[in-house]
């Protein structure tokens, strides 16, 4: 239809005689009337043509998750979104007001049969719910009108909070459907108004995916915090920074130093881009926190065979998630799960025991094994207490075997286990030569010290990923890229203000001028003002219908 609509406007344009073009229509009209339901069929007898989804505008979803529930929110949004109120919403004070006219006696029977009056902005009513076509009561619910631009998309919205029955709620969208202009919304269509509506900039839209995706405590924060707007200032502060480098520069090339402009001027746009350089390097030093932070710290379990990994990640998980027997190389693939550690979205991945091995498959599986613990944020080597501790003059020593010893750093957390099968009287002094940081021995066993262990690498990974909270609960040191597009975007404003930078003395001052202005831009499209066409869809279409 929409083809049909632009074809007609074109043949408008280039004059073409009106019988040709009402035959053009009509076919058009034919085509339509085949392809369209029955709506369509509706539309054409009452000789108007139909809208097509463009012409649609006012959108409406259910914004609650499908399925029984107390409440279930359905919500309208565009500009005849007053309409469904009039065509659909009954309010009890719309029939109070005419009872007290002397026109209805008992308010709850007359609802329906009072015509409808004007919403109260931001205020919830109580109403009926009706079919415009028949008037039959579809629900007893409560409806809030926001009116644009105070509103979540800017435009003016409804609310109908409805019972949340398959029916109630398949009756109301039914509803809905009938009322002209609109039209079920697409994925994320509601936050996307938003955006065009300026309420809020991509990286808020990022934010608000990011709070309804939200796992833990840390991600609810973080996801909060951009939601809000904090990146959103911080970003917008940036690029206005390098847009005041840009006017010195442009007036320079306008008015030239030393006659207009006082002397000193490119020094000090240099010195400023410099700032900013440093300013945008600290904020690309920041170890992918937020990013890990976001999709969550891959932490790798990994150490020799039959050492208990497996048992760990079943403790961690508190299920029965990985097969554990006595028989070294139990664990052949990596078992992936997602689990919250002290508030920390972790993914731990239990993996195959590390050793020389005939059997092929095992092999597969160690190699696979490597490669994670290459690959991960961070990695847990776990070891039997028995056999990894040996009694030496100066006192206990940690061995680790040397296949897997190229794969321990500095960083690696040590899990010491089945201390249970050791003597008290060995256990004591090892426990004392055990190293203060990172390191814990345990019986998965007889659950011994596991408790100190989860609370230990709870702390030493907040510390890791510096996410601290004050004496009143706020956290310091809080990232600012929480998205790999964010970090992409900065990584050119840096190159293109280095390339400001090299930009030899002022007489290449024009070229200057256009790599600051493609600085500006790339942090412009962080949050989407400038260009940004192409990855609208791909952020909003990760939204789920009604957000
Ligand atoms: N005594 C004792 N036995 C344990 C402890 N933790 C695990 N085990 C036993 O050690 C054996 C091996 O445990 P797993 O968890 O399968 O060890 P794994 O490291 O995953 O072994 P692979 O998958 O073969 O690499 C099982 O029989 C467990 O019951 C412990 O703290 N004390
Ligand atoms: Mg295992």
């Amino acid at each position: 239809m929409l083809r049909a609509i632009s074809i007609s406007f074109r043949c408008k344009k280039l004059s073409f005689p009106n019988a040709y073009l009402s035959r053009t229509i009509l076919a058009l009209r034919h085509i339509s009337v085949t392809s369209c339901p029955a709506l369509t069929m509706k539309a054409l007898e009452h000789g108007t043509p139909p809208l097509s989804d463009a012409q649609r505008r006012t959108i409406y979803a259910l914004s609650t998750p499908p399925g029984k529930s107390g409440v279930a929110v359905i919500r309208v949004s565009g500009p005849e979104t007053l309409g469904v109120w009039q065509r659909i919403v009954r309010t009890t004070r719309a029939a109070r007001i005419s009872q007290d006219k002397g026109k209805g006696k008992d308010v709850n029977r007359s609802v329906t049969k009072t015509p409808s009056i004007l919403p109260q902005p931001w205020k919830m009513e109580r109403c009926h719910i009706i079919d415009p076509h028949t008037s039959e009561i579809l629900d007893d619910a409560l409806a809030v009108f926001f009116r644009g631009p105070r509103s979540f998309t800017t435009e003016d919205v409804l609310e109908l909070h409805v019972h949340g029955g398959r029916a109630v709620v398949g009756a109301v969208l039914t509803a809905l459907a009938r009322v002209p202009g609109c039209r079920p919304a697409s994925p994320g269509e509601f936050t996307r108004r938003a955006y065009e509506g300026g309420r809020l900039d991509l990286t808020q839209v990022e934010g608000l995916r990011d709070l309804v995706d939200a796992d833990t405590e840390s991600q609810r924060r973080a996801a909060l915090r951009v939601a809000g707007g904090e990146a959103r200032s911080q970003f917008h502060a940036l690029r206005e920074d390098i847009i005041g480098c840009l006017a010195l520069i442009e007036a320079l090339i306008d008015f030239g130093e030393g006659e207009d402009i006082e002397e000193g001027v490119f020094d000090q746009a240099r010195q400023q881009a410099q700032r900013l350089r440093d300013r945008i390097q600290s904020i690309l030093s920041d170890n992918r926190r937020g990013e890990i932070m976001r999709t969550g710290i891959r932490l790798v379990i990994f150490g020799p065979p039959n050492v208990g990994k497996s048992s760990l990640l079943n403790f961690l998980a508190q299920r029965e998630a990985a097969i554990v027997t006595h028989v070294p190389g139990t664990t052949r693939d990596i078992l992936e799960l997602s689990l919250d550690i002290g508030g920390l979205p972790i993914l731990v991945a239990d993996t195959a025991g590390l050793r020389e091995s005939p059997d092929e498959v095992e092999q597969i599986g160690i190699e696979r094994a490597r490669k994670a613990v290459q690959a991960a944020d961070a990695s847990l080597l776990v070891l039997s207490l028995s056999d990894a501790v040996s009694a030496t003059p100066s006192g206990p020593r940690l061995h680790i075997p040397a296949e897997i010893a190229p794969l321990v750093t500095p960083n690696t957390f040590i899990l010491l286990n089945k201390m249970d099968l050791l003597p008290t009287s060995v256990l004591m002094p090892t426990l004392t030569a055990l190293p203060q940081h990172g390191c814990w021995a345990v019986s998965l066993a007889s659950q011994t010290g596991t408790g100190e262990f989860v609370a230990g690498l709870a702390t030493e990974l907040q510390d890791r990923y510096n996410l601290i909270q004050d004496a009143e609960g706020e956290d310091t040191n809080v990232p600012l890229i929480t998205h790999a597009r964010h970090r992409v975007h900065l990584e050119s404003a840096l190159e293109f203000l280095d390339a400001f930078l090299d930009t030899p003395a002022p007489e290449d001052i024009v070229l200057g001028a256009e790599e600051l202005r493609y600085a500006a831009q790339a942090v412009g499209k962080i949050s989407g003002l400038v260009d940004v066409e192409d990855v609208l869809d791909a952020i909003f279409n990760q939204f789920c219908i009604g957000k």
